[in-house]
């Protein structure tokens, strides 16, 4: 079985696979293709897994590709918890602009879809974090762009102390919306 919950941000959703449990611990079907359509409706070709480490109070983020390059994510943890943010970065949207966060760990198991055409981030508050995401196009460096995860303009309470972040130099510089016209 996997569930679909709804968030506010319209094409985006929270996905909920079953996990089995037994003395010897536990397992999922952590991707279906089949039962991602069937609960989605959605034929997206993923053609690139990503994982990534990150020890707590390491802000990934906010990130897109541009253009023709945008990709859809299926993003989850594979260990630790992560404060994980979206925002609707498409003109046009009945959602432009407004940001949703969401707990992702190994305790809940939850995934989150993130529509080509969103900056995507992540705050790792445990200890340690496994990250895992899919995309449906392919990384292009040329293409690799992001918001600042500050902009006063989104306005997203992170709930971390700023002093403990931990910022690549990149995401440290990273425009504002209006620099990016938006
Ligand atoms: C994202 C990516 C990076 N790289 C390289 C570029 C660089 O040398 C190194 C680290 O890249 P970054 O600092 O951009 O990695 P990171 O900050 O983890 O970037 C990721 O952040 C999260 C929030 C996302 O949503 C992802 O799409 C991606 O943008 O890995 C690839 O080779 N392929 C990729 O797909």
């Amino acid at each position: 079985m996997l569930k679909l919950e709804t968030t506010p941000l319209k094409d985006c959703f929270i996905l909920k696979p079953s996990v089995f449990e037994d003395h010897r611990g536990t397992f999922q079907e952590s991707f279906s293709q089949r039962r991602f359509e069937e609960v989605t409706g959605l034929h997206i070709n993923f053609v690139q897994d990503n994982q990534s480490t990150s020890t707590k109070g390491v802000l990934r983020g906010l990130h897109f590709q541009k253009g023709p390059f945008a990709q859809a994510k299926l993003v989850r943890i594979v260990l630790g918890k992560v404060l994980d943010v979206v925002v609707d970065l498409r003109p046009g949207s009945p959602t432009f602009k407004r940001s949703f966060k969401t707990i992702l760990s190994s305790e809940n198991h939850h995934q989150l879809f993130v529509p080509a055409g969103f900056a995507h981030g992540f705050l790792t508050l445990s200890e340690t974090s496994v990250f895992a995401y899919k995309c449906d196009r392919y990384y292009h460096q040329e293409a690799d762009a992001g918001v600042f995860w500050k902009d006063p303009d989104l306005n997203i309470d992170w709930e971390f102390p700023e002093e403990k972040l931990i910022l690549s130099e990149k995401d440290a510089q990273l425009p504002h919306l209006k620099d990016l016209g938006l």
